[in-house]
């Protein structure tokens, strides 16, 4: 990777996040900013068209973090947040919007993780509507309170239960 050119200003965002049209998938979806999260800059993803159910909307090119790396390291940072399982204890980490799906109880999202294509298949589980934000279930478990779920158990140690996707999705080839 070359040195970034710090001597100019980066050029100015627009209102929200830019969306990247230039993906074929992620023409339906952009990243937009979200109040609900205890983060400084909380980021999500909304629908910018109607969605279909069953459409593939995002494929996340994933990092392999080997299972020796998450439990020495990875579990203690705040990447620990933004992993998915993979096999046999290994996670992975999806780039792209893969990221920066947040969680929902009720979710319009399905997940599946594809470990040996390290990729992470996002789909549509029901008919979404334009600007409706795009989440996931992350599980039971939350390590955050979830103003739309605030009965939900609230799980803030430092244990397996406090990674995105808390609960193991379908795990295929
Ligand atoms: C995978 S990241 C999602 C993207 C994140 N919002 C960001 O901007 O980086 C997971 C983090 O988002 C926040 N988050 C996700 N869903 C949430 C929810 N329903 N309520 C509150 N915070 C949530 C939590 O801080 C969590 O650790």
């Amino acid at each position: 990777m070359s040195e970034r050119d710090t001597s100019s200003p980066p050029s100015q965002l627009p209102e929200g996040y830019q969306t990247d049209t230039s993906h074929p998938l992620r023409s339906s979806c952009k990243v937009v900013k979200v109040a609900y999260t205890n983060e400084v800059t909380g980021r999500g993803v909304a629908a910018v068209t109607s969605i279909s159910r069953g459409t593939l909307i995002e494929v996340a090119e994933c990092i392999l973090v080997p299972r020796k790396d998450y439990e020495d390291h990875a579990r203690h940072t705040t990447f620990q947040h933004y992993l998915f399982h993979g096999q046999d204890g290994d996670m992975l980490m999806a780039l792209g919007l893969g990221s920066l799906f947040n969680h929902n109880a009720q979710p319009n999202l399905d997940y599946r993780v594809h470990q040996p294509i390290l990729q992470v298949h996002f789909y549509a589980s029901r008919d979404i509507q334009k600007d409706e934000e795009l989440c996931i279930f992350y599980g039971g478990k939350l390590w955050f309170s979830d103003p739309t779920q605030p009965e939900t158990c609230l799980d803030l140690s430092d244990d397996e239960a406090s990674f995105l996707a808390g609960f193991s999705p379908e795990t295929s080839t």
